[in-house]
C-alpha cells in the first residue's frame, strides 16, 4: 500500500530513454515503505529501484543521492544511483523528484545473531571513514534541535510519569550536549536509522545498507547508539543482549578505534539514540499526517529502551 504514485511500463517506455540501461521489461511496486513510492525495475540491462520522493524536494536530495554515490565508489555496499547520459542522479517522474539505484540482493534479517551484528558494526565503521570527505554538508534534520522543538509539542499528550521522563532526558541531554566530552566526539555524515529493515543479508553476508533518507551531518556516536538500539536488543523488554552488542562494537572497534571520549560518552548517547526515536514515534502518533502514514510504530517500545539505559549499566565500549 505504500505506492502513492503510479509507474506503468509505458510512462517509462520514453523517460528510460534518457539512460543507458536498456528497455523496460516489469515495474513492481513494492508495499513496504512509508514515505517514498518505490518500485523495483528490471530493465534489459539488471534489476534497479526506482523512487519517486514524496515528501524530500529537490534542494534536498543531492546529499542523500550524492552521499549514496560517494560511498558505493569506496566499496560501502549501499545502493549506487544510476546517472543519466548526462551524469544527473537526481530525475524527475509524474512531477515529482526520483532516483534510479542498484537493487541489492538478499532481504532483512529481523532476527539478527552476532555475526550480523558484526557485519553491520565493521560496515559502519568503514561507512563513517568513507563518508569522512564528502563535500556536502546537511544536518541531521532529527537531531538535538528537533527534540527540543518537538518536546512541547508531544507533552500534553503524554501520561505524567512519560512527561516527566521525558523533560528529564532533555536536561540531561542539554547538559551533556554543552560538555567537553561531547564537543570532541568525531562526527561526519551518519545514516541515523540504521535498523534491521534497513540492512540486507544473503544468508551471514552483508549485501548493503539502504534507506538514506534521515542521514545527515550527526556524531558517529550517535549512529552506534541508534544501530545498537534497534540490532541488539530483546525486542520485548529493549534489554541490550550482551553477546550482540559485543559483536557489533568489537567489528566496530576493530576498523575505526573508539575513543576515550567516546567511551565516557556512550551511556548517554545510547540514551539519545532512544530518546530520537521515541519522540519521532510520540509526534507521528499523537500528531498523525494524513492516512499515508498506514499504523504508527509503537512509542513505548523507545520509552522502554530509554528507561532500560537509564536504570542499567551499559556495556563497555571497548
Ligand atoms: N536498493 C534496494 N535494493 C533492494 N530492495 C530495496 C532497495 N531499496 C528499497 N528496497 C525495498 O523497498 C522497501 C521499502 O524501502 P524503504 O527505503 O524502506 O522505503 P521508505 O523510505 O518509503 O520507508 C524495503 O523494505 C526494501 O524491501
Ligand atoms: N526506524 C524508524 C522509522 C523510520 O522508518 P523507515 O521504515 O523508513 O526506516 C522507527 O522505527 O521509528
Amino acid at each position: 500500500m505504500a505506492v502513492f504514485t503510479p509507474v506503468s511500463l509505458d510512462d517509462l517506455t520514453h523517460w528510460l530513454t534518457k539512460f543507458s540501461l536498456g528497455k523496460p521489461l516489469a515495474i513492481k511496486g513494492i508495499s513496504s515503505g512509508i514515505e517514498n513510492s518505490n518500485f523495483f525495475l528490471t530493465t534489459e540491462t539488471g534489476e534497479f529501484v526506482l523512487t519517486i520522493f514524496e515528501k524530500l524536494t529537490f534542494e534536498q536530495l543531492p546529499f542523500y543521492l550524492g552521499l549514496m554515490r560517494h560511498l558505493a565508489e569506496r566499496d560501502v555496499l549501499v545502493p549506487e544511483p544510476i546517472a543519466d547520459k548526462r551524469g544527473e542522479i537526481l530525475h524527475e517522474l509524474h512531477g515529482k523528484p526520483a532516483s534510479i539505484v542498484t537493487r541489492l540482493e538478499g532481504a532483512s534479517q529481523l532476527s539478527p545473531k552476532p555475526v550480523h551484528c558484526a557485519a553491520v558494526g565493521a560496515m559502519l565503521a568503514k561507512m563513517h571513514l568513507a563518508a569522512q570527505d564528502f563535500p556536502i554538508r546537511q544536518p541531521n534534520l532529527r537531531g538535538f534541535d528537533w527534540w527540543r522543538t518537538t518536546t512541547p509539542t508531544v507533552l500534553p499528550y503524554m501520561p505524567p510519569d512519560a512527561q516527566h521522563l521525558l523533560r528529564a532526558e532533555i536536561h540531561a541531554q542539554e547538559a551533556f550536549a554543552e560538555s567537553d566530552t561531547y564537543r570532541a566526539l568525531a562526527r561526519g555524515p551518519v545514516h541515523a536509522d540504521l535498523f534491521r529493515n534497513n540492512v540486507m543479508f544473503d544468508g551471514e553476508r552483508l549485501t548493503g545498507f539502504f534507506d538514506f533518507y534521515f542521514a545527515g551531518c550527526d556524531t558517529w556516536l550517535f549512529d552506534v547508539a541508534v544501530t545498537v538500539n534497534d540490532w541488539c536488543i530483546d525486542l520485548d523488554s529493549g534489554a541490550l543482549d550482551l553477546p550482540r552488542t559485543r559483536a557489533l562494537l568489537d567489528a566496530y572497534h576493530a576498523v575505526r578505534p573508539f575513543t576515550a571520549d567516546e567511551r565516557n560518552a556512550w551511556q548517554l548517547m545510547l540514551q539519545a539514540g532512544a530518546l530520537r526515536f521515541w519522540l519521532s514515534r510520540l509526534y507521528d502518533f499523537y500528531l498523525p499526517r494524513e492516512a499515508e502514514m498506514l499504523t504508527p510504530h509503537d512509542p513505548t517500545h523507545f520509552e522502554r529502551i530509554l528507561r532500560q539505559r537509564i536504570d542499567n549499566p551499559v556495556p563497555e565500549l571497548f
